[in-house]
Parts: structure tokens; sequence; C-alpha cells
């Protein structure tokens, strides 16, 4: 008879929702109006696509990188992706649309790279043999009585075209000519006449269920942080052991449910089902309550409470438990029971109340239906999907709950944050050679670019296209008023008079104004040249980030730290465009579609997957490139650089004049020193502007007060100069993470890698391959280099012996080139655009020099403090920072700001 323990919610929800009801209605007209200009006619379109080969777009067109270059990297910031491809899950209720788009590839491939490469031994590996790598995977929906919008979509994003000639996938066709679009769901064969009359183009009908399993394996194997547990309102990401997936229950909710035993990639058995689904719920749901959308009916069991209808084991038992077996009075002992004795008809019921009685009354059903099954098969992982969840709190915790209810604990049901798109994931698969099965989760980026916190999870979903788009939308967003992002007042816990223990948690009963239709996913950076740093000790076990943002209070310090910096970044990006009207629009875009992103992420931190420091800061940058500042640092970093190289004779002639052991000590201290030039940090921030940061690093330099809070100086130095009559071995390849531009390149950490070169170890220096805040780039370092060992022989030969000079400006005499007998010094980029680095995902590059290296020096505190600061390596390992935060400094090292860390860890 009955079912689970019954659990009130709180009754606060109604102010709270009723606010958000009108946030959303705002969104909605918003939405009105982007979708129109989404779903222009591809006449009004300004990329005209005529044939099979895109046209073109070359307004704005603009050289990136060196000018000098023979071939530079043409931007063109108008031009869209070339879409290769489409596939479709056309359900009862909503289509899911996932669609292909192929990078342009932005690398510029120099003679110096070239020459890199080669001496690496790196090769452009099987980009050539997959047409899709290298591009990115967009999830849209819409809901399926508005299929013609669906179809303006695709008609105005040209999705139905394929890619150009070479990139096609179909058998055999060109572009155009009877173009096929892989789609699944009963609506594949209901709408495929509408897609030929509409596009010309044919629906390929590929299984429901095959589709289901093919998605689920991939996602489970490729998307690192996919699944995970949602119990009373706490979300727990899981890691899954792709050698121990296998055998699970899929269930996938849709308007019916499937349950379906995968045993492994293709092999699958379904092995039972309801009837009782998401359209049971919105049907009946629609019927009882005159609800007029799913997510509406959604959102009204937010404010609902079910005991009003529902029949509880304390209703039968006088208030009582029946404890003998195990139900407390709260219990639900008969879903709607109340109803047969109650003397009322359905308007004395509360839409709300019914609502909830209803999701309740579902959700358990489909959670025990469930166990049944996994018990059936002795299955001990049921993963949830389909579009019923929506990323629902409530939804997931009362499924988690009848399945720890009915399993006494024993099973576990996860949920993915792709659900919905199963289906259409497993048609995409269903192409031939698409590549993306060999695709490893290290070669997977997903980014969630502006749309994603606020259009990305409706209808007209997919993040919004060009730069105008992005700009008038915010603009329009922000004249509709502030109070849609503001945070939503809540009335302070225990004011229900509900029982403690069972009220859900308030992530639980926190319906945001765009949860009830939550994409919480974003655009997938398929990138096929990232590679797993070969030197990590234990890639499974690795954890980039350090400080751990699941604490609420950590993730508000940094949250505040954060916006308090966007001023003055967004004055430095504005300035870095040349102070334009133009330049002035995008930095207050960029600002309010970051803090919207930081906003997003107070409420739901784990709605982007598992979030830390590194993805915060990471978030900025990908925030700004949206916006097109390329480089908001650029002028300050040329400044920065110029004013170092030029004192940098002087240094160099100091640290000359000293013996070895005062030269290495002065080295290290040195490149602590430097790191003080940081524009990330708000205590530097304020250094610049009083203009006492050059005093303080003068000081600094000149006494280094040792030891320092983290201090193993002396067993690097040991290994370095060996003790007593021990003449260590030099190491073989240092791999230098560098930082920042000007001092903290030019005086701290060249002059370490000259050190290491003299004492003949190769030395690669790491720089970002895109900007980020101050940090010094690839790109900008071979120049740097080249300037520098203008006065330096050691840094010219070895530059020279590392093809670093091939086309730098340097006036070295002609025979001195070529016949250098130096050890190399090289420039690698590292795959990343943050000021922190997931050594998970770096550059093939990198993973290529790391091979022979025995040495990694990290420095700065995004990459050796923010990440990295726990992380161990198969070689010897020197971690070097100044710490420019009192709180990083009190927690981590229980030291103040400005202590520095020098950390070294041989490997044993
Ligand atoms: C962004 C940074 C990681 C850059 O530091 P770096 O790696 O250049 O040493 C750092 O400046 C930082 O953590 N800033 C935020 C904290 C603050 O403003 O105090
Ligand atoms: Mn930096």
């Amino acid at each position: 008879m009955a079912g689970p323990t019954e659990r009130p919610v709180l009754e606060n929800h109604y102010i709270k929702a009723a606010t958000e009801e009108n946030n959303d209605k705002n969104k909605e007209d918003e939405e009105e109006k982007q979708g129109g200009r989404e779903m222009a006619p591809p006449a009004a379109n300004p990329i005209h696509r005529s044939s099979s080969r895109p046209q073109l777009d070359l307004s704005g067109a603009a050289i990136q990188g060196n000018f000098e270059e023979r071939d530079p990297t043409i931007l063109l910031p108008n031009q869209s992706d070339d879409i290769s491809h489409l596939s479709l899950d056309i359900g009862g209720s909503l289509i899911k649309l996932v669609y292909f788009s192929r990078h342009e590839d932005r690398s510029v491939d120099d003679k110096r790279k070239r020459s890199l490469k080669e001496r690496l031994g790196v090769s452009n590996g099987n980009r050539r043999s997959y047409p899709i790598l290298g591009g990115r995977l967009h999830f849209v929906k819409f809901e399926t009585s508005k299929i013609n919008e669906c179809l303006d979509f695709i008609s105005s994003k040209q999705l139905h075209r394929g890619g150009t000639d070479s990139q096609c996938w179909h058998s055999g066709a060109t572009a155009n000519e009877d173009a096929i679009i892989k789609a699944t769901g009963g609506g594949a064969y209901k709408f495929a006449d509408l897609f030929k009359e509409r596009l010309g183009v044919s629906i390929d009908k590929e299984d429901e269920m095959d589709c289901l399993v093919a998605g689920a394996n991939f996602l489970l194997k490729a998307i690192r942080h996919e699944a995970f547990t949602h119990m009373e309102g706490h979300k727990e990401f899981v890691q899954i052991d792709h050698n121990d997936l296998f055998p699970y229950l899929l269930v996938n909710i849709g308007s019916g449910v499937s349950m379906i035993k995968v045993d492994g990639e293709g092999k699958f058995q379904r092995v039972s089902g309801t009837n009782v689904g998401g359209g049971t719920y919105w049907g009946l749901g629609r019927l009882l309550t005159k609800c007029k959308s799913f997510d509406e009916l959604l959102e009204l069991s937010q404010r609902g409470d079910n005991r009003k209808i529902d029949m509880l084991v304390g209703d039968i038992y006088g208030g009582m438990d029946y404890s003998k077996i195990g139900l407390s009075a709260s219990t639900i002992a008969s879903s709607f029971g109340k109803a047969i004795y109650e003397n009322k008809e359905l308007e004395d019921y509360r839409p709300e109340d019914i609502s909830l009685s209803l999701l309740r009354m579902i959700s358990y059903n489909i959670g025990q239906i469930s166990y049944l099954n996994a018990l059936r098969f002795g299955i001990k992982r049921i993963f949830f999907g389909g579009f019923f969840i929506r990323g629902h709190a409530y939804t997931m915790d009362t499924i988690s709950f009848a399945v720890h209810f009915w399993s006494k604990g024993e099973a576990k049901a996860m949920f993915l944050r792709h659900e919905g798109f199963l289906g259409a994931l497993g048609a995409f698969m269903s192409y031939e050679k698409h590549g993306l099965d060999v695709l490893m989760a290290h070669q997977l980026v997903e980014r969630f670019p502006m749309g994603a916190p606020y259009v990305g999870g409706k209808i007209h979903g997919p993040p919004l296209g060009d730069l105008n788009e992005k700009i008038s939308w915010m603009e329009k967003f922000v004249q509709k008023g502030t109070e849609i992002i503001a945070p939503v007042p809540m009335a302070p816990p225990g004011t229900t008079g509900l029982g403690g223990f069972e009220v859900p948690s308030s992530k639980g009963d926190t319906l945001r104004s765009d949860a009830s239709a939550a994409l919480n996913v974003g655009v997938l950076h398929l990138v096929p040249t990232l590679e797993v740093f070969p030197l990590l000790m234990d890639p499974k076990t690795y954890e980039p980030n350090t400080i751990d943002l699941s604490d609420h209070n950590e993730l508000e310090y940094w949250f505040t730290v954060l916006s308090e910096h966007l001023p003055d970044l967004v004055d430095k990006a504005v300035a870095s465009e040349g102070g334009t009207d133009d330049a002035k629009r995008r930095g207050d875009a960029f600002a309010r579609a970051f803090s919207a992103h930081l906003r997003r992420l107070m409420e739901e931190p784990a709605a982007y997957g598992k979030l830390g420091l590194a993805n915060l800061l990471e978030l900025r940058e990908e925030c700004l490139r949206e916006f097109h500042f390329v480089d908001a640092y650029r002028s300050i970093k040329q400044r920065e650089n110029e004013a170092s190289l030029a004192v940098l004779p002087d240094l160099l002639m100091e640290l000359d004049s000293m013996n070895e052991e005062t030269r290495l000590l002065a080295l290290i201290e040195g490149v602590l020193a430097a790191n003080i030039f940081d524009w990330g940090s708000r205590a530097c921030v304020d250094l610049y502007h009083k203009g006492t940061i050059i005093e303080i690093y003068r000081m600094s330099r000149k006494k280094m007060q040792r030891p320092w809070q983290v201090d193993d100086y002396d067993i690097f130095k040991e290994r370095m100069l060996g003790s007593g009559e021990k003449n260590p071995r030099p190491h073989r390849r240092a791999l230098l993470f560098v930082d920042n531009s000007g001092a903290d390149i030019v005086l701290g950490m060249l002059p370490l890698a000259r050190e290491l070169l003299r004492r003949g170890t190769e030395v690669v220096l790491i720089a970002n391959s895109l900007p980020a805040l101050n940090d010094v780039t690839a790109m900008e370092l071979p120049e740097i280099v080249a300037e520098a060992a203008k006065h330096c022989d050691i840094l010219r030969k070895a530059a020279e012996a590392g093809g670093l000079l091939v086309d730098a400006m340097i006036n070295v005499q002609d025979d001195s080139k070529g016949n250098s007998s130096s050890v190399p010094l090289m420039v690698v980029e590292n795959g990343c655009g943050s000021p922190c680095i997931d050594l998970r995902q770096v550059s093939s590059e990198l993973a290529a020099a790391a091979k022979d290296a025995d040495l990694v020096i990290l420095e700065g505190m995004g990459r050796a403090l923010h990440t990295n600061f726990n992380a161990h390596f198969k070689c010897d390992a020197l971690k070097l920072a100044m710490v420019k935060n009192q709180r990083l400094a009190e927690k981590l090292i229980k030291g103040n700001i400005y202590s520095c860390v020098c950390r070294y860890e041989p490997f044993a």
C-alpha cells in the first residue's frame, strides 16, 4: 500500500515563485523577440550561403598575431562557423537537437612551430582522418507543438545543408543534394514529410533504444562530470570508472518510461517500462490544473502541499506512525486518497497541491519500478534520463528517495547532465565517421557561452550567435530591470511550523526561474589535440583545484573578489580596444554577462559541472573572448616587457658577478619577488594604481627574508649544486610553466632558465596559448626571448638551438647561426587561456615536450597554488609563487599577503 515517507514543502515558496513568474514572463518576452530574430528567413541572414560552399563574411576581418608572418591567421569575427551536422530526437512533447559546428583553425602553423613540432616529434595526429575533430557540439530544444520554430531555426542556421563538399559525411552526397538528417523518436516518422517539404531533406530514422543507449554510453565515458546523485537537495558528481560501467539500468523518462539494461556498447535489452511517465504528469496535470505548459505545471508544484490531497499513514492511524512496519505518519498511504472522503470538488483543491501530488505519485512510482527491475537483474546503478526530470531538484530528490527507500540504501539513483539529449546524441553517433567515439574526456572542453545562463535553457535555446546579437540582447535584458537577476529574498528557515528533518533542504525547494527548463549543459568543444600531461603521477586521482568551492563561504568569498575586480578589468578591456563607444558597449555587456554567470553559479554551484576556482577564472577569460576582447592587457604587457628588458643586462651582470650558491638563491628570490606584477590580484592592482608596486618589488628583491612560508629551498639547492664533494648530474630537460609578462618573465623566469641552460639542462618555456590577464603567451615569448638574447650569449645560443630565432628580429652575426653547441631553449604553448592550468588537458606539443623532462617548475598563484599545489609528478617538481591574497595566504600556508612559496618535491 504505502509509498515512501511524506516530506512536506515550505510555504514561503509562494512569494519566491511569484516573483520568478514575473521574471520568467519578462524573459519570455525577451526571448520572443530574440526568437523572432533567430528565426529570420535565410535571406535576412547577413551570411548568405549559396550552393554547397559557404561564403565568407569578411566584414571586420583582421590579422591575428604577428603581421610579419608569411601566412598569418586571419580572423573573421563575423563569420559564423561552418555547420557540419545535425541530428534530432523528436519526442511527443519536445524536439531535441544536437548540431556540430567546425572550429576555424586558429592555430598559427609557422616555421618556428613546425620546426618545434619536428623537434618534439609531434605530428598532426588523427586530425585528417575524422572530419568531426576540431569543432563544437551544440544542444538545443524546442516544443514539438512548435515544430515550425524548429524548422525555421534549422533553416536560418542552414543546419540541414551539411558541411562543405570535403567535410560532408553523407554517404557520398555533396551538401544540398539529397541531404539526410539522422533522427530518432516518434516524430521522425510523423514529421518526415514536413522536413522534406520545408527543408528538402530526408529523415534517416534511427532506432530510439539504440540511440538512447549510444548517447548514454558516450556521455558516461567521455564527459567527466556527467553523472551525479541528488539527495535532499545535495548534488554530487560521480566519478565513473570506464572499466566498471556495465551493467547499468537506464531509465528514460519521456512521455512514457523505458527501462533498459545496458551491458555494453550496443548491448542492451529493454527489460521493462511504464506507461505512467512524463506524459501522464503533463496530461493529467493539464486537465486538473489548467496549466498551459509542462514547465508551468512543474513550477506550480513548487508551491504545493500534497498533504492536502494525499492520504497519509497518519490520516489512517489517527496521526500516529505505523511503526511496526516502519511507516511514519507522514508517509503517503495513497496518492490523491483524501479526495475519496473529503466532500470537495476539483475547484476546492489548489492547483499547486494537485501538481505536487501528481509529481510525487509519478516520481515515486518510477523510482520504485526502476528499483524492482534493478533488483531483478542484480544491478546497483540506475541512471535516469529524459526530459521529465529537467534538472528539477525536487523530482530528482523524489526519485532518489524512492530508490533509496525501497532498496534500503543498496541501489543508487543517478542523473545525467545531458539527460534530455541521449536520443539526439545517439542519433548523431549513428553518422558514419563522426569520430566522436574515439574522443576521450580530456579532449572535450565544455564552455558556457553568454546565452547559457538565461537563454540556453529555453526553447529558443542556442547560444546567441554574433556579437551584436549578444550585446543588444544584453542591453534589452538590462532595460527590463535588474530585478531579473537580483537575489530572491527567502524567508528565514523554521518559519513554516513544519517538522524539521522532513522539510526538503533549501536547494530542493528552490526553483530558480530557469530551472524548470534548465539546460545545464554548455557547448562541447572537441579538441582532439588535447592530452593528459604525461608527467602526472596519477591522472585518475589528480584534482587540479586546491580550493574547494563546494564550501559555500569559500564560493561567496571568491564570488565577491571577482565581482569587485570587475570594474578595473572592464576599464582595461575597454582601453585595450581603443576606448571606443563600441568597446564600451561590449565592456558593459561583458560585465553583465559575467555577473550573470556568477549569480547563476552562486545559486547552483554545480550547474556547469564540478566547480573549482580555476573554472571561475577561466570562465571570466572565456566571457571576455566572447565579447571580442582579444587581449585586455596587451598594452600593459608591452609596457612592462619593454621596461624590464631595458634593465635585464644590468641584472644579468649582477648575477654573473656572484658565486654559484649566491646566484641560485638570488634567482629564486628574483622569481618570487617578480611574481608580484599581477593584474589579477586586487591588492596588486591597488599597488599599481598607487604607484608603489615597483618600490615593493625593489624591497622584496633586496631583502627576501628566509625562511619563506613554504621553504624547501635547501633541498632544491642540494639537488642543483650538490653538497660537499658531490657534483650532481644536471637535469636533462626542465619544463618552466611561466606566468606573467614584464618583470615576472624577463627578470624572474628568464634568468632562472638561463642558469639551467648554463648547467646543461634543456629548457622548455611553457606559456598560455591564449591571453589571460597579464600572463605572457606562447605567441609573445619568442620575441621577448629574442630581445633578451641580444644581451646574452647563453640565451642566444640556446634560443638558436631551440629554433626560436628563426623569424625574430635579432642582429646576430651570420657565423654564429646554426652551429650552436648549446642545449636548446624552446617555447611551447600549454593549450589553455586561463591563469590556472588543468593538467588533464594540455596541448600535444606540451605532452611531447614532457616525455624527456625530469624537472617541472610551476610558477605563479594560478598555476602553482590555485591549481596543482597538491599535484604529484613523475619527476622533480618546484612550485614557486608569491601569495597576493590575504585569505589564501592564511588558509593555504598559514601566512600573510606577500608570503612566498618555494615547494620542492624531488621524485623519489
Ligand atoms: C588571478 C591570479 C590567480 C593570478 O595570479 P598569478 O598566477 O599571476 O600569480 C591571482 O591574481 C588571483 O588569485 N586573484 C584573485 C584574488 C585577489 O584578487 O586577491
Ligand atoms: Mn598570472
